[in-house]
């Protein structure tokens, strides 16, 4: 099978595992991880020195992707530590073979101390998760084989044809327990076919690649705007006061009812898109304007440059405004002139498990700290990594808000 039909086999089977209910299932993880990420953050508040958001937003992201992946009690195990300095080092060689032309070659990357630190790592990363999807395969085939005794008439089937075992109907159609993706991954069915082991591990590692350091940068970009940005951030904090009084639990419908937040999230990635830079091979020819591109070309698409263009934002392209995000401001907008999460069927299958995290993330920031920065927003300057980053650190001074 070619490499793109592997993939929209593949994707077709992962779509459902992003369905809202599933995604809902994971607020309670959301929930807890940023409740850790503030309690780590609440040491420095009043603080002379300025904190770097970043070196808060990414544990927080990290452990939910690995939590909604692999298990709730994933990073509890023995070896965790050992796993997430691994999956450190690898995720930062890659992106430095990436961005290092002279380490292209596998000859020479295959001499450098850093591929030898990424086989090490690798081996490390391997062996925890081999063990944890094996574990869960095993619980998987144990139930499997538990509702056959029990019911002759075999395993029961959803519509789409993943297993659903008996006693957990209930718990399965009220999505009551989180809807971790290893799991899910073992019942549903791929063209027919369970995925296997490898498939399994590949999908996972993708998804801790995809959606762990694009999330906690956006976090962190998010912050230092709004610390830049007082007004605004007084409005978002407004608007989270009122939706959290009391102390409620995070439900789907007050996320949704966080507007303004999401317009300030927005704006952030239009901005400063994570993903500013990427590719598409052309599979026939294509005609743009007066160009023809043949089949097999590879293009770059620069949202960075779409994001800031006036013909589609207006005079005031630059400028940081939440505003931008107004429904009657989108829909009189081309759909394609925002794209931080690329677009089409090879977009992002995780924009919407983003958003609701750093809704979580930034309301609770918000609902404790005022943030301030000395950084202008005029001084913002940025370079490229795997995902675009700032030349400088997120420095961001934490007041308690009141
Ligand atoms: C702010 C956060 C995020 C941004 C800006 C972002 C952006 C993107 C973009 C632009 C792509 C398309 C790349 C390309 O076409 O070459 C992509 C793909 C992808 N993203 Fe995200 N992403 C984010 C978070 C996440 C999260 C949280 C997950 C998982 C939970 C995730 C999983 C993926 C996967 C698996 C793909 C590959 C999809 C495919 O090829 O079928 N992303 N992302």
């Amino acid at each position: 099978m070619k490499v793109n039909d592997e993939w929209r086999v593949h994707r077709k089977a992962l779509n459902p595992t992003f369905n809202t209910r599933i995604l809902n299932s994971f607020i309670p993880i959301f929930t807890d991880c940023v409740g850790k990420m503030i309690g780590n953050m609440e040491r420095h508040v009043g603080d002379e020195k300025p904190i770097n958001m970043l070196e808060f937003t990414s544990p927080c992201t990290l452990e939910m992707i690995c939590r909604t992946s692999l298990g709730g009690k994933v990073l509890e195990r023995e070896g965790k530590q050992e796993f997430i300095e691994g999956l450190e080092i690898i995720l930062h060689n890659v992106g430095l073979r990436m961005f290092n032309a002279n380490l292209y070659p596998d000859f020479v990357y295959k001499n450098t101390r850093f591929y030898r630190a990424e086989m090490d790592a690798r081996k490390i990363c391997y062996a925890f998760t081999d063990k944890v999807i094996r574990e869960k395969r095993a619980e998987f085939e144990e139930r499997l084989r538990k509702t056959v005794d029990s019911n002759n008439n075999g395993t029961m089937a959803d519509q789409n044809g993943n297993v659903v075992f008996a006693e957990e109907e209930d718990d399965m159609l009220n999505y009551k327990k989180p809807q971790i993706f290893v799991d899910q991954l073992l019942t549903i069915p791929n063209d027919g076919k369970p995925f296997t082991h490898e498939e399994i591990t590949d999908h996972i590692y993708t998804m801790i690649a995809a959606g762990n350091e694009t999330s906690a940068t956006q976090a962190a970009h998010a912050c230092l705007l709004l610390a830049m940005h007082p007004e605004v951030q007084d409005r978002a904090a407004a608007e989270v006061r009122e939706l959290l009084a009391d102390d409620v639990e995070y439900t789907h419908e007050i996320l949704k009812s966080m507007e303004y937040l999401e317009r300030v999230i927005k704006e952030s990635q239009r901005l400063c898109p994570v993903a500013a830079v990427y590719g598409r091979k052309t599979i026939g020819t294509i005609q743009l304007d007066e160009y023809v591109i043949p089949k097999g070309f590879i293009l770059l698409l620069n949202v960075f440059a779409l994001h800031r263009q006036k013909e589609y934002w207006g005079p005031n392209a630059n400028r940081f405004d939440p505003d931008h995000f107004l429904p009657e401001r989108v829909k009189a907008r081309h759909p394609y002139a925002y794209l931080p999460f690329s677009g089409g069927p090879r977009g992002c299958i995780g924009s919407r498990y983003a958003m609701m995290s750093l809704k979580i993330m930034l309301s609770q920031i918000l609902k404790h700290y005022r943030l301030t920065t000395d950084i202008p927003y005029e001084k913002m300057d940025f370079k490229f990594k795997v995902s675009m980053h700032l030349s400088f650190e997120h420095l961001v001074k934490l007041e308690p808000r009141v």
